[in-house]
């Protein structure tokens, strides 16, 4: 794994409809941080993970990575910076009808030459890598099970282990608990908190779980209509804060308003 420095410097981003979803955000990451974006449906939670993971472009600012623009970066280096970054998400995004292995395996595609990717050779080193982290994530007696026949946390384990598989220094995890009932989604946090804590990978989550947030987060980001209105730790977590990130009509107390935020 190679540490990377991540940092926003005043993005915006308007999409063509005219909707402003992000102005003027700022943050930096350092390597090993777990970080959680959380505010209400519309705050731009998911624009700021597509901005990061190269879905979107933004209108103004930049994403610097190791103190290089993100667009400067040549091809190579480009390749690169996506090696170092992976993303899970809500759906899992796997193919149902492969087995777990093939769906980790599928991640090294981008890494080989046309016809073994073409063929689906994977050779032995990635396929023994594969199966130590089908047993990192609990699923070693899964392995050739196709993945339709897995459970919804066991589906979010697969494709924790194919984002680990090109091992990368920032883990994008977009509301990767929200499909999950509360006991799975809390054992899957308890997964990304155990690699985030033994592997010094970066974790960057986008919740609507509040209370798993602050449990399992060093620091918190709160954004409010396209802004951020708060950023520190899960301790700075009072009421008001939770007005000013979920807005006053919503919210009349940490607990109550955990019960608002679907907790
Ligand atoms: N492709 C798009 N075109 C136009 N507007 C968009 C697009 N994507 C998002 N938006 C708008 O940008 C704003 C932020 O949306 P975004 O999906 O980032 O919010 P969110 O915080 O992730 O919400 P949720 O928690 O409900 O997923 C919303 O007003 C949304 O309607």
């Amino acid at each position: 794994m190679i540490p990377i420095k991540l940092q926003i410097q005043h993005i915006h981003k308007a999409f063509k409809n005219h909707v402003t979803a992000l102005e003027d955000i700022s943050f930096s990451i350092s390597q090993g941080e777990f970080v959680s974006v959380i505010g209400p449906s519309g705050a731009g939670k998911t624009t700021l993970f597509r901005l990061l993971n190269g879905t979107e472009d933004c209108t103004k600012g930049q994403i610097l990575i190791d103190d290089h623009p993100m667009e400067n970066i040549r091809r190579q280096q480009k390749r690169q910076f996506k090696k170092n970054m992976s993303t899970i998400y809500q759906d899992f995004c796997l193919v149902e009808n492969s087995s777990c292995l093939e769906n980790v395996l599928t991640a090294t595609l981008p890494d080989m030459s046309f016809f073994p990717a073409v063929l689906g050779l994977y050779g032995t080193a990635r396929t023994e890598k594969a199966l130590q982290l089908l047993t990192r994530v609990g699923l070693a007696e899964k392995e050739q099970e196709p993945v339709k026949n897995l459970s919804g946390g066991q589906k979010q384990r697969t494709a924790i282990a194919r984002a680990l598989m090109r091992q990368p220094s920032l883990l994008l995890a977009d509301e990767p608990i929200a499909s999950l009932d509360p006991v799975t989604g809390r054992q899957i946090l308890s997964l990304l908190k155990d690699i985030q804590q033994k592997d010094g990978v970066t974790v960057l989550m986008n919740s609507h779980n509040l209370e798993l947030s602050m449990e399992f987060s060093h620091r918190l980001i709160g954004l409010n209509n396209g802004r951020i209105v708060f950023d520190g730790s899960p301790d700075e977590i009072n009421d008001s804060v939770i007005r000013t990130i979920y807005g006053n009509s919503s919210v009349c107390s940490l607990n109550k308003n955990r019960k608002d935020v679907g907790l």
